[in-house]
């Protein structure tokens, strides 16, 4: 039988583009990383003498390091987030960036910068929002003047391909629908000779909104692969039936294992811990299990920012989203503080001062030092005990920050109250946000760093398992409805992203799975749930 890695292999020596799309742990990154060994074992000679280097895109640090360390972090293969590689690539063309700047900003409409001029102004990138004025780009900017400096000029694309001839993309679900067609129209389409892209991912694996999900391109070659080599017999039924569009078969050797659904329906206290205890004597350990909530609400009272999580929550639901992705008028503002903070806490004063509104020399002298650490040591004070309000009109008063441009929106609609319905919503958001004690902010924002012990569903790709404890709960997050993934109700607009989720929580489990659902179920959901998991594997947890 041919390989999924020979098919992968033979594409790479035709130079046909193509995309590896295949279910949970299939092997995809073992795929990637064999064709990777192959690469460097056929081609580091002609590699080395171009001067090339083989390019894999990869979405997080833990992906690009496993890759690296699984090829020995040999040079001739550049592993890179796309904003790295892209950035590397056109940061020596700088008059060009200038132009491609003033130009978007030209046909920005009313968020347009007055009057912007960058004559002489270095063009850099980097992690924090968009400041043009100061020549500074974001994350998004670098995609997308890459795409225009592409289009712009046909020659740096040919220069690229000449350069990084192959490149791979990991979990290409999850790459933006910009970075896509940036790869396949800007950089492969009339280059199909001189470079070859390979996208590995599986379309059910989305998990970020953002993400661009199917990729349905004629130019790639699609090489799928239906085995599991991963999960046990028990999990590959279930997966089998949460997507019976994919099939998948077991490996040679894998477990039979079990899966359990159980739900608390009827106002159990701590269904959590009670199910936890039971999976004890059951020889689940915390070395062997791994606890995946969908529940925010516990993440957050347990990290403290019930408040400002609730002060969205009221707003609406999909304001809680918002704020998750830092999408909302004050997620630049709670971002800057906290970096601004951070920056000049641990002597990084460069970054410090670039954040800082309006300032563009050096700290080069003592008194501007000494000013500098007084703001500080008074914003430190009222980040730990003020209110958000408090903080804001700080920053906002010193002019250590400006007032975000959304925030100035905001506050003009409410005192307009031209829709007098949305200004009193408004109005009640903002006054509930301003009383939240900054702490919260502090806390969320390392959350969302990652700084904590708790794993959400989210981020879990790649990572495998010997036990899984999935817990569900629809209360708080209007982005899934789990229950409508159980009851096959596909009216629902968050059915897919609930059934993608659910598919890459349960998917990592080696051996035994284990779902518990702390909302209420409806008697079609837990219907549903017996036909999934099988009737004999489904119970209420107050009667066991
Ligand atoms: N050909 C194979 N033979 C045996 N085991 C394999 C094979 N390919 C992969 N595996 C094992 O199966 C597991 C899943 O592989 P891998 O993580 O590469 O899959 P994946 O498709 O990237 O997974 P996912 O998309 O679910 O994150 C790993 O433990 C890996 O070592």
């Amino acid at each position: 039988m041919v390989s999924t890695s020979d098919r992968v292999i033979e594409c790479l020596e035709t130079k046909q583009s193509f995309i590896v799309e295949a279910g949970a742990g299939s092997g995809k990154t073992r795929t990637l990383v064999e064709a990777l060994a192959h690469l460097l074992a056929v081609e580091a000679g002609r590699l080395l003498s171009g001067n090339q280097q083989i390019v894999c895109i990869t979405y997080t640090n833990v992906a690009a390091n496993e890759i690296m360390s699984r090829i020995n972090r040999d040079p001739l293969v550049r592993v890179s987030t796309i904003h790295e590689f892209l950035w590397s690539v056109v940061r020596g063309f700088q008059a060009e960036l200038r132009t491609a700047i003033v130009k978007t900003n030209d046909a920005a409409g009313s968020r347009r910068i007055e009057n912007l001029d960058l004559t002489d102004t270095p063009i850099d990138y980097w992690q924090y929002p968009r400041k043009w004025e100061d020549g500074k780009i974001s994350h998004d900017d670098v995609v997308a003047l890459s795409a225009a400096l592409f289009d712009e000029y046909p020659k740096l694309v040919r220069l690229v391909a000449d350069r990084y001839p192959i490149i791979f993309v990991d979990e290409y679900q999850d790459t933006h629908q910009s970075t896509i067609k940036l790869l396949l129209d800007n950089m492969l389409a009339g280059n199909s000779e001189r470079l070859t892209v390979g996208l590995f991912g599986d379309h059910m694996q989305r998990i970020y909104n953002t993400g661009v999900g199917k990729v349905e391109r004629t130019e790639l070659r699609i090489i799928q692969k239906t085995e599991n080599y991963r999960c046990s017999i028990a999990v590959i039924e279930l997966l089998n039936k949460l997507r019976p569009e994919l099939q998948q078969v077991p490996g040679d050797t894998n477990v039979q294992g079990s899966v359990r659904f159980v739900y608390a329906n009827s106002g159990v206290r701590n269904p959590v811990a009670k199910i936890r205890v039971k999976l004890r004597a059951e020889g689940w350990t915390e070395q062997n299990e791994k606890v995946l909530m969908l529940t925010r609400k516990s993440i957050a009272s347990d990290l403290e920012w019930r408040d400002l999580l609730a002060a969205y929550e009221q707003r609406s639901g999909f304001s809680v989203d918002d704020l998750m992705r830092r999408d909302d008028e004050f997620g630049e503002l709670f971002t800057n503080i906290e970096a601004m903070a951070s920056a000049f806490n641990s002597g990084r004063y460069g970054v410090f001062l670039a954040l800082r509104a309006g300032s563009s020399g050096r700290i080069t002298h003592h008194s501007d030092k000494k000013m500098a650490a007084e703001m500080i040591a008074r914003l430190n004070k009222l980040r730990s005990s003020a209110t958000v309000g408090e903080v804001a009109d700080y920053v906002w008063s010193e002019g250590l920050l400006r007032k975000p441009r959304r925030v100035v929106s905001l506050e003009e609609r409410i005192a307009n109250g031209d829709n007098p319905d949305r200004a009193e919503r408004d109005n009640a958001f903002l006054s509930a946000l301003r009383a939240v004690p900054f702490a919260q902010v502090t806390s969320f924002e390392r959350y969302l760093n990652s700084e904590t012990p708790f794993s959400t569903n989210h981020g879990v790709k790649g990572e495998e398992y010997e036990n899984v404890l999935v817990i569900l709960d629809d209360t708080l997050w209007n982005q899934y409805k789990f229950e409508a993934v159980l009851a096959r109700d596909t009216s629902k607009t968050q059915y897919q992203r609930s059934l993608n989720l659910l598919y890459v929580s349960c998917s990592r489990a080696k051996r035994n799975l284990h779902v518990l659902v702390v909302s209420p179920l409806s008697k079609s959901a837990i219907d549903g749930a017996k036909r999934i998991f099988g009737g004999e594997n489904v119970s209420e947890l107050a009667n066991m």
